[in-house]
């Protein structure tokens, strides 16, 4: 059967892998300097979308592990954005560049779906607009942006860790908006506050037409990111269906630095000690459809 994109259990006892299916830890391995950690959307039967930064030009496919839920798989190759290049202003002052800040890992074997592995829809796909309930193949791309990024502040969700009372990690789901209307201006700014940027001018040099902007106070408070959370998909919901509109790259604060991880129990509130500035930049996946078209084209998620 044509297998339903963004479809998870929603049951209170259900396991936390089976109300996010899509999630994919990815763990690099390098010699002499451990581990580092990203997450990652199951996005077809071979493929992980994730952030570009996770990786460096020297890491090998052998060093690389994505697990979904419990299960381990290998990974076959990393896309990296052909115009992802973390290095391209350092001579003006921008010691790291987030610009198309993504990446496709190929993984083996071929993923069985089930309860606790399956894909999340992409945009302008016939799965996300099956997901959203509009007729295929009449709605068009700019329908699915239309639908899902409409001018304001809209609800979006991300994955985070946590720990669960057995002591061991869990993940939680965080809501936040993002500002995708005249909140949009102060968002970005914000970015000026993260350290690496201090002396950046022009914000909108660091901060392109790639990005969404989450976090701040306004108009409620919202979590923010941890590096660990790098690569995780930005989620739109819609009814019981979820659409991927955003890759975690980057923050103005990594909220998780030293700090012990939040308790997965939601009634443990943590209170969120975020300063105001603290923002979180995601790439749309809007603004790099037409790459995604190119690698997944043998993944039949039927682009429109
Ligand atoms: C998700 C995520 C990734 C990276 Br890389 C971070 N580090 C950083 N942002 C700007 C320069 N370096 C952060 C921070 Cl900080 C919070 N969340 C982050």
């Amino acid at each position: 059967t044509l297998s339903m994109c963004g479809l998870a259990k929603e049951h209170s006892s259900a396991e936390q892998q089976e109300k996010n299916p899509w999630h994919a830890s990815i763990s690099i391995r390098r010699e002499g300097k451990g581990f580092e950690h990203c997450k990652g959307a199951l996005v077809s039967e071979y493929f992980i979308l994730t952030a570009a930064h996770c990786f460096t030009i020297d890491d090998k496919a052998e060093q690389i592990t994505v697990k979904i839920g419990r299960q381990g798989f290998n990974v076959v190759a990393v896309h990296s954005h052909p115009q992802y290049q973390i290095g391209k202003l350092r001579d003006q002052g921008i010691p790291e560049f987030y610009d198309y800040d993504v990446a496709l890992v190929k993984i083996q074997p071929k993923v069985k779906f089930s309860s606790v592995a399956r894909p999340i829809c992409l945009p302008c796909t016939a799965g996300a607009s099956r997901a959203l309930r509009k007729p295929h193949p009449q709605t068009t791309c700019k329908d699915h942006e239309e639908i899902l990024l409409p001018a304001g502040n809209i609800l979006s969700l991300f994955v985070t860790d946590c720990i669960n009372n057995g002591g061991n990690s869990g993940m939680r789901r965080q809501t936040v908006r993002i500002k995708n209307s005249e909140q949009k201006v102060a968002c970005e700014e914000d970015a000026k506050k993260a350290k690496h940027y201090v002396n950046v001018t022009n914000i909108s040099d660091v901060v392109t037409d790639r990005f969404l902007c989450t976090g701040g106070i306004h108009p409620e408070v919202d979590p923010n990111t941890c590096k660990g959370d790098s690569g995780g998909p930005l989620i739109i919901q819609n009814r019981l269906r979820y659409v991927q509109v955003g890759v975690i790259s980057w923050g103005v604060v990594d909220v998780c630095k030293n700090k012990r991880l939040p308790s997965c129990d939601k009634n443990k509130h943590v209170p969120v000690q975020s300063p105001s500035y603290a923002r979180d930049f995601h790439i749309n996946v809007f603004k790099v459809l037409p790459w995604l078209k190119e690698q997944l084209s043998m993944e039949g998620l039927d682009f429109l």
